[in-house]
């Protein structure tokens, strides 16, 4: 299971890549679904549970994971990945210690590891701190993030105020070493009470260690990089993915560092539009609305051209103290992004990049779209996927997480659909 819809996507990309089927739900299977699923062979070798609950009040996020946890084990699923941020984000009250801690009282198991590390989009874990690139993270941009920001990288003093159990640390000395000694030090078995194992990592060598030494505990915690370090079945189990042809849009309501590089390289080459938040607060129908006209106007001068609606093309455009009595901007985006997706739709739209996991939330949860077979990968933890919505309608969707892909994504990204 995932936190948020693109950390899912990005999952389900390196489960894929070591030629896992991998089919991701978004949102919990209803009864329906998971006899549907249950139908299709269990959905494949794997299947991601895509969750909103990132940043949802903790006792919400819980009950939606054990939700998920019930319904994995409902289709038989007997080995849990629970997926958060490669760069840990949370908050001091959670979301990642309360759902791990009620994922390990559920499943009876003494220990989890903790491994955000995911060296092909440069986080890497040493003596447990997070690294994201060459910065510790919290020295990274994400300091800045608007929901979560994150000022500290060491993962001890993270995640410890979001668990009552102890959290321990697992050196890259280990991991380098005796398998059994890397087993020894993840053995659950000790009886004192569950615990947590933050396990450095700095490689995909170190990721397939741990990978390894990890194969019979029945809860896994991290970013997606763990699942890279499974040994590979074959070649990618992509299926035949079907393009579905219709108007192309990017939206991106991401203000990660690496989208906004996107956003300005694509502004040169796509007609843009950047969200209005005084607008959007004076009428969000009505901005949705002549968003929607300007879209339309550009698809009829050059059919094929990807729009891109944007909302933080630069620092300065996040806006980080809610004026007195106004609704949150970040409420604000979600739902102009999501009525966006909807009206673009209506006016023939099919092909949608979009950029940030609680975005892609709000547009996937707005389009309807319950369930995602993946396509191509388009970068690291990126991949293009199809999904139908409740009537049939089915679009071609990448959600990009904030912080991944080449700066020349939103340009470049269309190639692989013809
Ligand atoms: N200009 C802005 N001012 C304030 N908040 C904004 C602005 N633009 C976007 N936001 C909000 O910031 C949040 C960004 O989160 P989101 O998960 O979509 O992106 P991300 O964190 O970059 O991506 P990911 O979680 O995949 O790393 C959203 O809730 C969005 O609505
Ligand atoms: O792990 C990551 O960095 C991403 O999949 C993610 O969760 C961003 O929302």
């Amino acid at each position: 299971m995932a936190d948020d819809f693109t950390g899912a996507t990005d999952l389900a990309t390196n489960w894929v890549a070591r030629g896992v089927r991998t089919t991701v739900t978004l949102g919990v299977p209803t009864p329906g679904e998971l006899a549907a699923l249950a139908g299709d062979g269990g959905g494949g070798d794997a299947v991601v549970i895509a969750l909103k609950s990132r940043t949802a009040p903790v006792a919400e996020a819980v009950g939606e994971s054990l939700a998920a946890l019930a319904a994995l084990r409902a289709l038989g699923c007997e080995r849990i990945y629970d997926k958060y941020c490669s760069t840990f984000d949370s908050t001091p009250r959670g979301n990642i210690g309360p759902v791990a801690d009620a994922l390990m009282a559920e499943l009876g198991t003494g220990l989890a590891v903790v491994v955000p590390s995911f060296p092909a989009t440069g986080r890497t874990v040493y003596r447990g701190h997070l690294f994201v690139g060459d910065q510790l993270l919290g020295d990274s941009p994400m300091r800045h993030h608007p929901l979560t920001p994150m000022t500290d990288a060491s993962l001890v003093r993270l995640l410890a105020p979001q668990t009552a159990h102890p959290v321990t640390t697992v050196g890259l000395d280990v991991v380098r070493g005796d398998p059994r000694a890397l087993r020894a030090a993840l053995d659950g078995a000790g009886g004192e009470g569950p615990r947590y194992a933050v396990v450095d990592a700095i490689d995909n060598g170190d990721l397939a260690r741990i990978a390894a030494a990890t194969a019979d505990h029945p809860l896994v915690t991290g970013g997606s990089g763990l699942a890279l370090g499974l040994p590979a079945r074959g070649a990618p189990a992509t299926g035949a993915m079907p393009v579905i042809p219709g108007h192309r849009a990017v939206l991106a309501g991401s203000a990660s560092a690496a989208t906004r590089g996107q956003i300005d390289a694509a502004r040169s080459a796509l007609p843009s539009r950047l969200l209005d938040l005084a607008a959007l607060r004076a009428d969000p129908a009505a901005e949705v609305a002549r968003l929607t006209e300007w879209a339309r106007a550009q698809w009829a001068d050059a059919p094929g051209t990807p729009v891109l609606v944007h909302s933080a093309g630069a620092p300065e455009d996040i806006e980080r103290r809610t004026p007195e009595g106004q609704r949150p901007a970040a409420e604000l985006v979600e739902e102009a992004l999501a009525g966006c997706a909807v009206a673009f739709a209506g006016a023939g739209a099919r092909q949608f990049v979009v950029a940030g996991g609680e975005t892609s939330g709000s547009v996937v949860r707005a389009l309807g779209v319950r369930r995602l077979e993946l396509g191509p990968a388009l970068a690291p933890g990126v991949s293009w996927a199809m999904g139908p919505d409740a009537g049939g309608t089915r679009y071609n969707l990448a959600l990009k997480s904030g912080n991944f892909g080449e700066r020349s994504l939103f340009t470049s990204a269309w190639k692989e659909l013809g």
